[in-house]
């Protein structure tokens, strides 16, 4: 069973499970009765996970403050498996992920080559939507990584066949005898893989695509999408895509951003005035303080009479629970109190996590001849409906 493809209820034994720190931090755990999960804030066993259900929230006592510190349980997907996987390489990020899958049609009747491999982030989200995905590797160290791991999360069982090769060098075909995770039968030699959907992530796509068409279904429209950092690799790579009968040629740029949507107060002109009296009245009140206590401390015997003055030296608090507070500080008003007026205001997050690329994708058609036969059928069948 693949813990990306099934959906399951309970933590078990043996699960590959991610915790859930912060949005910044996830972690695989393989979930072990013995283990413990530790974090700076406190230790997790794993026994306290067991039978519980897949979205909890797990909560100990901090050893040092005795508050709370707390972690969630959560199953993994792509997605979240892209955010906490181990990087051998740099990786796809579900922004693009998601953009090449849909483009290139991906769904459960799709045959996808991948190359390379790296670190199995995008093999994974490939795993979950297509019939079949053939992924190459060059790297001896990535392959044995990315095989042992696609096996531990049971990818290798249900419909990703990984293969070590220098995809430019030597193309896709893969035979009896290559380092493959193929288990060929006595009278297969080889692969019949008839792709319909290409992916390729290398430094250079313009090698590997001449050795496509062997490899590409002959049927059915067939789409590629090259990701490449460099613009100067776009340009390459076009060379080769035209050279080589590949049409409709458009490259795209994806630029995640990830917006916070949250209510501002709203300021008048008469409340920052408010507010600068206010600032500039406490700044007098200090300074008059001040001069009064070096005045005792000069002359007096330390006691103080004048009841204004006791008034002046009694202890002030910071800011007086005003009831407008347009800049944020001194007494607390909550978003959204309904005794202000608010307005919806977006703010950008600086960071976001992806790595971008310029995706160049294109389509190929290998037999454009028309089927008689099939055309028939479809006619009919749509004329059936009317
Ligand atoms: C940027 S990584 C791919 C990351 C992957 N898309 C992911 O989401 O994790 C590029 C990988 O391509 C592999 N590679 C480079 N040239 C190759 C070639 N000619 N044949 C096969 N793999 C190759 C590298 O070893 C590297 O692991």
């Amino acid at each position: 069973m693949s813990y990306f493809t099934e959906y399951k209820d309970v933590i078990q034994e043996g699960d590959l499970a991610l915790i859930w720190i912060s949005r910044d931090n996830i972690k695989p755990i393989t979930i072990d009765v013995t283990a413990t999960f530790n974090t700076r804030y406190g230790s997790f066993p794993h026994k306290d996970m067991i039978g519980k259900k897949y979205g909890s929230q797990i909560a100990i006592r901090t050893k040092t403050n005795k508050k709370f510190a707390f972690i969630h349980v959560l199953q993994p997907t792509p997605e979240l498996w892209t955010l906490s996987l181990p990087h051998r390489t740099q990786i796809v990020y579900t922004p693009d992920s998601s953009y090449i899958m849909q483009r290139l049609n991906c769904g459960p009747s799709s045959t996808v080559i991948e190359a390379g491999t790296g670190s199995g982030s995008f093999s994974h989200a490939f795993a979950r939507s297509v019939k079949q995905l053939y992924t190459f590797e060059f790297h001896p160290v990535r392959y044995e990584q990315a095989l042992k791991e696609f096996k531990d999360h049971g990818l290798l069982e249900e419909n990703v066949i990984i293969t070590q090769r220098d995809v430019c060098a030597n193309g896709f075909t893969i035979k009896k005898g290559d380092l493959t995770s193929v288990t060929f039968s006595d009278t297969e030699e080889s692969v019949d893989i008839g792709a319909n959907a290409i992916f390729l992530d290398l430094p250079s796509p313009w090698d590997a695509i001449p050795h496509l068409d062997e490899v590409i279904s002959h049927n059915e429209k067939v789409g590629l999408c090259c990701f490449s950092p460099c613009i100067e690799q776009v340009d390459k790579t076009l060379e080769v895509l035209e050279k080589f009968g590949w049409t409709n040629v458009e490259m795209v740029e994806i630029q995640g951003k990830q917006y916070e949507s949250r209510r501002q107060m709203v300021r008048t002109l008469d409340d920052a005035m408010e507010r600068l009296k206010d600032i500039k009245k406490r700044k007098l009140e200090g300074v008059e303080r001040r001069k009064r206590q070096l005045e005792n401390l000069e002359n007096d015997d330390g006691n103080i009479e004048d009841e204004e003055e006791k008034k002046i030296l009694e202890p002030q608090p910071l800011t007086e629970k005003t009831k407008y507070n347009p800049f944020g500080k001194g007494s607390r008003i909550r978003e959204g109190d309904s005794n202000y007026e608010w307005k919806q205001v977006t703010k950008m997050e600086t960071e976001v996590k992806s790595h971008t690329s310029y995706l160049t994708f294109a389509f190929k058609t290998m037999n454009k001849t028309r089927n008689e036969e099939k055309v028939g059928i479809l006619l009919a069948s749509l004329s059936k409906k009317k």
